[in-house]
């Protein structure tokens, strides 16, 4: 038999993983490392309400890749993505424990939150665990009701903030520029005719948060560059008014990106998006957006 190394555990899905995520996941990765675990996270996919109640509407901060990288960034050295199905939900509690956190990951240590409930119809909750904690030779901490409390309403608060455009509040609950992850695609191919080329952005996950529509101040980098832009999200109701679409206009860049794959980082909100009477219109706004922007940068050291 292999012999799995030994591991401290956090269960949850952490989407967003902002300071008060960071807070626990920090002392999961202390506490792992005095006691020579490998500090683990282990995650659910899809979010259980999209799989239970078929619900499509959730929008999460990160998607599943986002997250384990900001799981990773921050000392969890191994994150177990759980397929969620309707069979994974049909798991007995006494099941998910043995085999899943003791015979695959080898859990020596269990931190979760006093609230956290898991197997069939989440019928058992942590006194059930600690129940378990002799027969399987592990340890439970409890997360308290005061940290949880502050970690599920910045959760919802961030998105909250981002649904309302409030992208530094956002931010300063995530502790790190909210960003989306995207591919460069053909657009309708206007912006070089108005001298204001603008990257089309794709995003595959369709369940991540998109800011509001308005005009953004972003950053990115684009082959090992750290480049400024100026972003708009909507539906350009200047020249088409239909399609949603992400475009950004970097700033002192000329080079073809398409199909590239960005991460852009939201810095601070300029303005709502505005039916122009005409492009010349819309030109003049784009030429005080890009001002507004560079003021912002330097002023803020971006
Ligand atoms: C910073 C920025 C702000 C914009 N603001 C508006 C706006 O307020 N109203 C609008 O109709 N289009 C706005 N646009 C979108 C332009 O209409 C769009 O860039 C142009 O149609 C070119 O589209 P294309 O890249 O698909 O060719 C904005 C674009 C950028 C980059
Ligand atoms: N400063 C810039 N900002 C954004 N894209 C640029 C810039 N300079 C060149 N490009 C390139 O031009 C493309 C956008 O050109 P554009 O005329 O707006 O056409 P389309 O919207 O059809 O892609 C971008 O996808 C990118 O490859």
């Amino acid at each position: 038999m292999t012999s799995i190394s030994a591991k401290a555990t956090t269960i949850g899905t952490f989407d967003g993983v902002h300071i008060g995520h960071q807070k626990i996941l920090k002392q999961v990765v202390q506490l792992a490392k005095a006691k020579g675990y490998v500090p683990v996270v282990l995650t659910l996919f899809p979010h259980p309400r999209m799989v239970l109640q078929k619900d499509d509407s959730i929008r999460l901060l990160n998607t599943i890749e986002e997250r384990v990288a900001l799981l990773k960034s921050v000392g969890i050295e191994e994150v177990i993505v759980k397929q969620f199905t309707a069979e994974f939900a049909n798991l007995s509690a006494n099941d998910y424990v043995k085999q899943i956190l003791v015979d695959e990951l080898n859990t020596k240590h269990i931190v979760i939150g006093y609230d956290h409930h898991f197997g069939r119809n989440r019928s058992a909750n942590i006194n059930d665990l600690k129940s378990f904690a002799d027969l399987h030779d592990f340890k439970v901490d409890e997360i308290s009701a005061q940290d949880i409390e502050n970690v599920t309403v910045s959760s919802t608060e961030i998105r909250t903030a981002l649904n309302n455009g409030e992208v530094e509040l956002a931010n300063s609950y995530l502790g790190y520029n909210f960003f989306i992850t995207g591919t460069v695609i053909n657009g309708k191919g206007l912006g070089r005719t108005i001298d204001f080329p603008t990257a089309n952005i794709h995003i595959t996950a369709t369940y991540k948060l998109i800011p509001s529509d308005g005009v953004y101040v972003v950053k990115s980098q684009i082959e090992d560059k750290l480049i400024f832009g100026m972003m708009n999200i909507g539906t350009n109701p200047t020249v088409d008014g239909k399609t949603r679409s992400i475009e950004v206009h970097f700033f002192n860049f000329n080079k073809d990106i398409y199909n590239q794959e960005l991460k852009i980082e939201f810095l601070k909100r300029l303005r709502s998006e505005v039916k122009f009477k005409n492009i010349e219109a819309l030109k003049m706004q784009l030429k005080k957006d890009m001002e507004n922007a560079s003021k912002f940068i330097t002023s803020s050291n971006a």
